[in-house]
């Protein structure tokens, strides 16, 4: 709506029961859970004083909300003042809100009692009950708001379904009794599709139509048909027929069947009008005399004629005979009710401050000639003269010129243009510079000679062949790739052999990391490389032939070759796993680091964990839901089972 209203956008209002259930919901599910009672009892109450706040700061907002999004009575245009009055029962409609806005301050004056209370409470379980009290009572409170949460709900939306009517805006307004044919009218006017029925009051309520006269938006208004009694015996249909002529600024288009067809005779139509006149003052009106198709003017009975003859001496109304179904009339009846209204609202705004402010701040210039003289355009004497001068001086060559002329060989050469007090000056060098340094500066004088001795050398290794002999090697080469390949094989094949034989049958091998204290123990013990993994017993641990055999060789003690006995040529250790276990790094925390700097960067590591794992300890507030869907949040509705596990 463009003139300020939005009826649809009021959020929806929910039933008590709803409305509590949410509210205590998200007070479950947005406050701490966990509480002990050997905690300092200062906490016990800030953790029930907070769930107290909490829902009473929700049911504050939500109920604040319904009363800044429902309209104000008094704030709002008197048409739609008047008509929600109609519609929806004025005085119901203020008491709902007003209990509304009394509830929102119980709730809040029960929070700041228990608030208080909670500071005497002595243990858990006392600020445990008083939470509960206070929580029940907020409760209670909005359950008995329940009929009028329902009205109000209602209300919005009956409220999102009326039309969308511009109190101030151009407008028609269709009226008379019923089953005249006023939205039979509508429909021919604009593109509003409104019911059209052989019986009184099919329309019940108010429909909107626009159109285009004369390039301007024009809304046109169907209203439900008015019977021919006083304003209290009225019903609410009626009524909104009522609010519209009384409170729109519009052309009034009054309808009179004078077929009769309606049900109505003409001198009951005609009265009604007299009746409701007072709402037309200050508006222009026009009287539609309509379904001439069926009862022509001339073929009414005479006294109709007459009473018809009467009614057209009415002052300040214009009179149309039309019909709906021929279209006879209809357009002259539009024209005229809308010009009348643009004079009026034209006049209207002219009388208005707004406009005489307008003319004074436009000034609207009106030129004037000062005098009658003749002023023709003047060309100098010496005109053809200074053009022959100007065509007769040399022509500049000009840059562009030039680059015509060469056209692939112009290059743009700025500097010949300087103006330099040496001119050879303007072929110099510029020195770049470059992070402050001239790089000029930083250039090796004799590069261009050692590149050219580097080249040189360059030429003659190539001519002595030094670049050929790589083709010749690449059959060695391959040679011992293949040979590299085949023991690389071996290798793979005995090593699954050997695990194959040393496998501990229905045992896991120990992890090596598990046994740091005993593999120090033995290691002082001088036994370090001798523990055999994967068995249990160390004592009975086997040497193995390696590390004996390295530490004779050290000494250069011949013997070593007898220890391995069965090879002759190579010096292997029993264990596979052993003799590979040298090729793996030092451990993480270790490698990259000074062995002498090792401790204190472990104490570093200590240090910078500490304050992270303090933080991070599980409090209270750390609610988790290990169950990802609890079902009291998600199961809806709930049974008539009791509801004390809150
Ligand atoms: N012959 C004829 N019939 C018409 C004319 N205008 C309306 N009607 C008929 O009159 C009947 C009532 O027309 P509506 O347009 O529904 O009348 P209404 O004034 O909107 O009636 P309510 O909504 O009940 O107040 C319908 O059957 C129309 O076809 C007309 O100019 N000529
Ligand atoms: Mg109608």
């Amino acid at each position: 709506m463009s003139f300020g209203y939005n009826f649809k956008k009021i959020t929806v209002v929910q039933p008590a029961k709803e409305f509590i259930d949410s509210t205590l919901s998200k007070t479950q599910r947005k406050t701490p859970t966990v509480i002990h009672k050997h905690l300092p009892i200062s906490r016990i109450r800030g953790f029930y004083l907070r769930k107290v706040k909490y829902t009473q700061q929700n049911f504050h907002d939500r109920l604040e909300m319904m009363l800044t999004e429902f309209p104000r009575l008094e704030d709002i245009h008197p048409f739609y003042s008047d008509l929600m009055g109609v519609l929806y029962d004025r005085d119901h409609y203020k008491l709902a809100l007003g209990q509304i806005s009394t509830a929102k301050h119980l709730i809040d004056a029960v929070a700041r009692d228990y608030a208080r209370l909670l500071k005497f409470g002595d243990s858990l379980y006392r600020c445990k009950l008083l939470k509960t009290a206070a929580l029940g009572r907020m409760c209670t409170i909005v359950k008995r708001q329940k009929a009028n949460l329902e009205y109000l709900e209602e209300v919005r939306q009956h409220l999102s379904r009326l039309p969308s009517i511009d109190p101030t805006a151009r407008t028609l307004l269709l009226a008379g009794f019923p089953n005249v044919g006023k939205s039979s009218l509508i429909n021919l006017l604009t593109r509003a599709d409104v019911e059209v029925q052989p019986y009184a009051f099919t329309t019940k309520s108010l429909y909107i139509g626009h159109m285009d006269y004369k390039y301007l938006k024009w809304q046109v208004i169907d209203t439900p048909g008015i019977l021919d009694h006083e304003l209290e015996e009225r019903n609410t249909i009626e009524w909104q027929s009522v609010t519209a002529l009384a409170h729109l600024k519009a052309a009034i288009v009054y309808i009179v069947d004078i077929s009769e067809q309606c049900g109505t005779p003409i001198e009951t139509q005609i009265a009604l009008f007299k009746k409701i006149k007072p709402l037309f003052a200050n508006k222009p009106v026009c009287v539609m005399l309509n379904k001439i198709d069926i009862t022509p003017f001339e073929q009414l009975t005479p006294e109709n004629q007459e009473m018809i003859n009467d009614f057209l001496k009415t002052e300040g109304v214009k009179f149309y005979k039309t019909s709906n179904v021929s279209k006879e009339g209809i357009m002259d009846m539009r024209n005229a009710a809308c010009d009348e209204l643009l004079v009026q609202r034209v006049e209207a705004k002219l009388r208005g401050r707004q406009a005489d402010n307008i003319l004074n701040r436009v000034y609207v210039a009106q030129p004037k000639s000062r005098d009658e003289v003749d002023r023709p355009s003047v060309i100098p004497g010496n005109a053809p003269q200074l053009r022959e001068e100007a065509d007769a001086r040399p022509k500049i060559r000009t840059e562009r010129d030039i680059e015509l002329e060469l056209d692939d060989e112009y290059m743009l050469d700025l500097r010949k243009t300087w103006d330099l007090k040496n001119a050879e000056e303007a072929a110099d060098a510029i020195p770049e510079i470059w992070e402050g340094k001239n790089i000029t500066d930083f250039v090796d004088p004799d590069i261009m000679t050692k590149l050219a001795a580097l080249e040189a050398e360059e030429e003659e290794r190539a001519k002595s062949g030094f670049y050929d002999l790589g083709g010749e090697m690449d059959s060695d080469d391959e040679e011992i790739r293949d040979l590299a390949k085949v023991i690389r094989r071996k290798r793979k094949i005995r090593k699954l052999e050997e695990r194959v034989d040393r496998a501990p049958i229905g045992r896991a091998a120990l992890p090596r990391k598990n046994d740091k204290q005993l593999e120090t123990n033995m290691q002082d013990l001088g036994l370090g490389e001798h523990i055999q993994r994967g068995r249990g017993n160390y004592k009975e641990s086997i040497h193995r032939g390696r590390s004996v055999a390295r530490k004779r060789m050290k000494h250069n003690d011949g013997d070593a070759m007898e220890v391995d006995g069965d090879s002759g040529s190579v010096t292997r250790s029993k264990s596979r796993n052993r003799s590979q276990s040298h090729v793996r790094g030092p451990a993480r925390n270790q490698s990259g680091v000074r062995p002498e700097e090792v401790g204190k960067a472990e104490k570093l590591r200590k240090k910078a964990q500490k304050n992270i794992n303090q933080d991070s300890r599980r409090g209270e507030a750390d609610r988790r839901f290990l169950d990802k869907k609890p079902k009291h949040l998600f199961s809806g509705k709930r049974g008539n089972g009791t509801t004390d596990r809150r």
